[in-house]
């Protein structure tokens, strides 16, 4: 059934586990994303970035969001497992409002780039016209470095739990992304992998909302080693250690943005077939290849994060 994200998150905040929010952009991660959803009877949460939305409508991003909506409510519709459809980094008024207006279950506001007292002002503006269509709101406080499509930013500036607790109260966000020192992308360490575990806690206890962990795949080697073996160049690429995951997931976090990982299982998949298969061309069974590696991720990250068997 098609639910609110903010239903799902408060759950996993009282029972202190968490719900990955995987992105998709195309019809076959979502086709991966929930199968393993389904056969680990796990609560779903799927997010779109504006780049994926703008992908989607072609250009058009009313058509793009209304493709997601449609193509998730069809499917959640008819299944006993809780589905949500969020708006991940909406940095951009038209597409929070295209999100909004097509049925999403959450939408993100993402100002963390902007000084406090904007961020703050932007995300109350959204709290106000998103709850008034029951939609659930996240925002972001500090930044994240490293890249994806759209979400680029230079450097990582870390959370102040002081302000975490002004901005949760002043805005009526429901859940809260802060900025522990994770990054987008294959690349997120230059050396050790360094999250700030006391300032997550710190934010946990002013803030009481459900929280979110931006940049938190873990760039899994098994696939890495695929997808190089059959020509991938993934040199240098380093993500969260799954202990880590683990111990943000005892401090508090509730929601944990995985793209990367689908994406490097992917394309390991996808290579390693066309590899093998010459002859092949029909996309159903190449592109089929790469959901088979997404699922087996997906269905991995939710027994680990202890979402499974809680629909
Ligand atoms: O936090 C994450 C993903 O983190 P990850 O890279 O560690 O998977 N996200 O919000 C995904 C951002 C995807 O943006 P785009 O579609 O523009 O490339
Ligand atoms: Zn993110």
């Amino acid at each position: 059934m098609y639910v609110n994200t903010k239903d799902i998150l408060e759950k996993a905040s009282k029972e202190y586990y968490a719900v990955p929010a995987f992105n998709i952009n195309n019809m076959e991660f979502f086709h991966a994303i929930l199968e393993g959803a389904l056969e680990k009877r796990a609560p779903l949460i799927v997010e779109t970035s504006e780049g994926a939305i703008k992908y989607a409508g072609n250009g058009d991003i009313f058509k793009g969001a209304r493709f997601f909506v449609e193509m998730v409510r069809l499917f959640a519709d008819s299944v006993d497992i809780p589905v949500a459809l969020h708006l991940d980094h909406g940095k951009h008024f038209e597409y929070i409002i295209a999100a909004i207006k097509a049925g999403y279950s959450s939408v993100m506001i993402d100002a963390s780039e902007e000084p406090f007292e904007e961020n703050l002002r932007k995300t109350k503006e959204i709290v106000k016209i998103a709850h008034a269509a029951g939609v659930s709101v996240e925002a972001e406080l500090g930044q994240l470095a490293g890249v994806e499509d759209n979400v680029v930013a230079a450097e990582n500036v870390l959370v102040d739990p002081e302000q975490a607790k002004i901005f949760v109260e002043e805005t009526g966000v429901d859940f809260l992304a802060p900025a522990i020192g994770t990054s987008h992308g294959a690349f997120k360490f230059k050396g050790e992998a360094k999250l700030d575990f006391e300032r997550l806690k710190k934010v946990k206890e002013l803030t009481k909302v459900p929280l979110v962990l931006h940049g938190a795949s873990s760039v899994l080697p098994e696939y890495v080693r695929i997808a190089e073996e059959y020509g991938a160049d993934l040199s240098g690429a380093k993500g969260v250690p799954e202990e880590d995951l683990k111990k943000c997931v005892e401090l508090g976090i509730n929601k944990v943005n995985t793209d990367t990982d689908l994406r490097i299982a992917f394309i390991a998949g996808l290579r390693k077939y066309l590899k093998e298969n010459p002859k092949e061309f029909d996309p159903r069974h190449y592109l089929g290849a790469g959901k088979k590696f997404v699922k087996e991720v997906v269905m991995n990250r939710l027994e680990f994060l202890g979402c499974a068997g809680k629909a």
